[in-house]
């Protein structure tokens, strides 16, 4: 059975290296990935189009300079880019669409598909392969995720991806979220895994067995958080399973070693925050900011987050962050 593989190194990579990638990081790790047949892979801020900004970290190098150059390298492989609407705009995408990107895939939290109508249907009219990515999928239960993944279908979706922004969900959880929306929708569908408690590389294999045919993952694991499944570990198993991915696996693994490892600013683990991210179902690209309000206010980040997994914060809610911390530090305070 054949398996699309879409690797995300070059924009979930972004919130792991503070949106640092350069032109030559960029060329670099697209020339690799093309030439080891992944059909497809993912350059934006980590936020999405349009994410640089104080809110969710400035870019280094302008995004669209970064996709120019990705698409320069590609013969077969194609590129894609996320857009969260309210972050990212309609002319965001016309402008990645000019540049010769193949695929957008419309990003909202799991109980706001509503809000991807327009970015969708302008998505298609672009001709552009076209995604509805579901983020924050362990917070709704398997009744409301079939119906916010109907929507997308309804809006021109041709693919529905469970997004597990969090890495908060198990196998046993995947598998009743896939295994509905198989059964509920016409379309493909896809899953994007975070490794915060160790589960991405389970958790995309039982989105697969339960039907997914598009699965994300980052070399060297290079993501929010934990990470994500690591493409090159997957593409590995995948071929052992008997699935047909097309990837050239020491090809990946030359560019895995050669380019994203040198580039990495510390090692993709599970440390103890990121484990924290998973254990309370938080946002993996909160964990950067949770460090800096730590930081700010002399608190320990993994209290921080753990408030904001009890507060249900979902993507957007980054200053929330920080007022937590603030609240925190002035509880301190006053205890004696
Ligand atoms: C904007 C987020 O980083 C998208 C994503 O990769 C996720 O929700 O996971
Ligand atoms: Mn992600």
């Amino acid at each position: 059975m054949k398996l699309n593989v879409l690797d995300v190194t070059l924009r979930d990579g972004s919130h792991s290296v503070r949106h640092s990638f350069t032109v030559e990081q960029v060329r670099a790790a697209a020339k690799g990935l093309n030439a080891s047949g992944v059909p497809y892979f993912e350059v934006s801020h980590g936020d999405g189009l349009g994410g640089s900004s104080l809110q969710y970290g400035l870019s280094k190098t302008d995004e669209l300079k970064l996709i120019e150059a990705a698409v320069s390298e590609c013969t077969t492989s194609q590129v894609s880019v996320l857009l969260l609407p309210g972050i990212g705009t309609k002319e965001d995408l016309q402008s990645a669409a000019s540049l010769g990107v193949k695929m957008a895939r419309i990003a909202t939290h799991v109980t706001e598909a509503d809000i991807g109508a327009q970015h969708i249907e302008l998505a298609r009219s672009l001709g552009l392969k076209t995604v509805g990515f579901l983020m924050m999928s362990h917070m709704a239960p398997v009744e409301k995720i079939v119906e916010q993944a109907k929507l997308f279908e309804s809006y021109g979706a041709e693919i529905v991806y469970v997004t597990d922004s969090a890495g908060a969900m198990l196998p046993k959880d995947v598998t009743e979220r896939i295994s509905a929306l198989r059964q509920a929708l016409q379309c493909e569908i896809g899953f994007h895994a975070h490794n915060n408690l160790s589960m991405a590389l389970a958790n995309t294999i039982a989105a697969i067995k339960a039907g997914a045919t598009y699965v994300d993952g980052s070399m060297r694991a290079l993501g929010a958080g934990a990470g994500n499944t690591q493409t090159e570990v997957m593409a590995a198993v995948l071929e052992r399973l008997g699935y047909e991915t097309g990837i050239d696996l020491y090809n990946l693994i030359d560019t895995a070693n050669d380019v994203i490892a040198p580039l990495m600013q510390q090692p993709q683990e599970i440390t103890g925050s990121s484990l924290i991210l998973g254990y309370a179902g938080v946002y993996s690209s909160f964990l950067l900011h949770a460090q800096n309000a730590a930081e700010q206010f002399g608190i320990d980040e993994r209290d921080i987050l753990m408030k904001v997994g009890e507060m249900k914060a979902v993507g957007g809610q980054e200053d929330l962050i920080y007022e937590v911390a603030q609240n925190l530090a002035s509880k301190r305070e006053v205890v004696p």
